[in-house]
């Protein structure tokens, strides 16, 4: 490994986004080096290959470099380490401080410059491609500050215009929120899309370069409250008083739901006009109940506590099997839940069509079911009634107050989503039962990777849903 190599496997496993905690690092190679701005200060786009239990992954890293020793208290927190580089070409290699070029405005300024000054075609930097869409002008001078948060990616917002999200886990291909979020263009629920950054990065199955989604410019929503944020204090209200019904209580989150459920609907209603729709046969639904009980396994050979459930889990997954109308499949968010939606004065608004960022694009961009979305708000009204519940020291008593109030929520979300239009979700309860019985499985393993200290909430829910301890739902 060359001296930078050594330096980010140091780095990387500390980094939030990083998806292979825990796991040692077998290799790190810098599979590509992308100047976009030479000398120091200097600027890099990287792609590092990560190699682990005998699969290589790759990560995308922004790379500042300043002269050694100069690097200011306020990028103190982004340093990477210090290391022997060239700076430029023919030039002496230079010691430079290494840090996340995220973190500097005076450096993330130059994306939103190049941005700008793309062409719809997009002008190259060094392999890097700058896409701008044709209708749109872009804003430049603006300084970027990280948005601070529990995030699988990073997020720059630049003055109060943009948002760029730098996709930090790649795959060779465009990343579908690039791909959703462009087909909603001009929808009110979502935020719009200036633009993007791609490189072409080798499919190893097929050993051809792909374009692939390095970083999308969206606008800012500066009214916007994080949906997590507002059920939690609608939540926290609530059990400030646990002797009201969420109804009666100031706070109630059920109007919210049922416009949350509405917008949701015309969201999916869009994406089947634009994007392609089909329906899943049996032997198709087989195959999809299927992958159910393998990542089922799979998530109970990672995490002992999930074992006493599965026969549970499996049921509901062989029910989904045998269905005997024809499922209709449709491009779908694939990772909806409460932090995924922002309340503007305008409404709610949808975020991060990604998908869940663990899974391999290809399997992302898959045709699914709706209630698959549906499903994951449903599990978010939960996660959201029993966060506030771990550790609190009247977690017991408050059990029946978290249950009245998912439950109400989520009657509210399922009214709004078939008043608008959807599919009545309760009335597809086989279907969406699987799909919630998956995502809890799929949380299992994301808070045994990611926050341990609350795998509790989806283990709780786990064992609720098949019978176990008291039930939320
Ligand atoms: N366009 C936007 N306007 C306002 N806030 C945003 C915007 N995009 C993202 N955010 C905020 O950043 C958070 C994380 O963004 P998200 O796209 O979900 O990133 P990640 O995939 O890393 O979780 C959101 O929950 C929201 O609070
Ligand atoms: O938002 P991301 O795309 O990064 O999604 C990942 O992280 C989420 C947590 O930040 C995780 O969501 C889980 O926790 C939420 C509360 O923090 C809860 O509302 C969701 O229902 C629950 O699934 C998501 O699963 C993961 O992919």
């Amino acid at each position: 490994m060359t001296q930078l190599e050594e330096l980010l496997a140091g780095w990387i496993p500390r980094q939030r986004w990083f998806a292979g905690k825990g796991i040692p690092i077998d290799e790190l190679t810098v599979e590509s080096q992308h100047v976009l701005i030479t000398g120091l200060p200097g600027l890099r786009i990287l792609v590092v290959a990560v190699s682990q239990e005998g699969a290589a992954d790759r990560y995308q890293v922004l790379l500042g470099l300043r002269p050694a020793g100069t690097l200011g208290a306020d990028l103190a927190h982004a340093e990477i380490g210090t290391a022997e580089v060239d700076t430029a070409a023919g030039a002496k290699p230079q010691w430079c401080a290494l840090y996340d070029a995220a973190h500097d405005p005076e450096l993330t300024a130059e994306i939103l410059e190049r941005l700008a000054g793309s062409t719809p075609n997009g002008a190259s930097a060094n392999a890097v491609r700058f896409r701008r869409l044709p209708e749109t002008t872009i804003r430049t001078g603006l300084r970027s500050l990280v948005l601070s948060g529990e995030q699988s990616n990073t997020s720059l917002v630049y003055g109060e215009d943009y948002v760029l999200k730098v996709f930090r886990r790649l795959w060779p291909g465009h990343n579908p929120d690039l791909e959703l979020t462009a087909a909603l263009t001009g929808s009110p629920f979502v935020a719009r899309v200036h633009g993007w950054l791609e490189v072409d990065l080798t499919d190893e199955h097929t050993a051809t370069p792909v374009p692939t989604t390095l970083a999308m410019l969206q606008e800012f929503l500066r009214s916007a409250t994080d949906g997590w944020v507002l059920a939690g204090t609608s939540v926290r209200d609530l059990y400030e008083m646990p002797d009201t019904a969420p109804g009666d209580a100031g706070g109630d989150f059920a109007g919210e739901s049922e416009r949350l459920g509405s917008a949701t609907a015309s969201v999916h209603r869009e994406l089947a006009r634009a994007l392609p729709t089909d329906l899943l046969g049996p032997g198709a639904v087989t195959e999809l109940a299927e992958s159910m009980v393998e990542r089922l396994h799979s998530a109970a050979d990672q995490v002992g506590e999930l074992k006493p459930y599965t026969a549970r889990l499996r049921a509901a997954f062989d029910a989904f099997a045998e269905l005997e109308e024809p499922l209709p499949v449709q491009r779908v968010h694939g990772d909806y839940h409460l932090g995924q939606v922002v309340r503007t004065d305008a409404g709610w608004v949808l975020l991060d069509f990604e998908g869940e960022p663990a899974v391999p694009v290809a399997q992302r961009q898959r045709l699914s079911s709706p209630l698959r979305d549906v499903a994951g708000m449903l599990r978010s009204f939960d996660y959201a009634a029993r966060y506030q519940l771990v550790e609190h020291p009247r977690a017991e008593e408050l059990t029946g107050t978290a249950r009245a109030w998912a439950r109400r929520s989520r009657d509210a979300f399922c009214a709004g989503y078939a008043a608008a239009g959807g599919i009545d979700p309760e009335k597809h309860l086989t279907v969406l039962r699987a799909f919630e019985y998956d995502k809890a499985v799929y949380e299992v393993l994301y808070e045994a990777r990611h926050r341990p200290s609350w795998l509790r909430i989806p283990l709780d829910s786990i064992a609720a849903l098949a019978g176990g301890t008291p039930s939320t739902q």
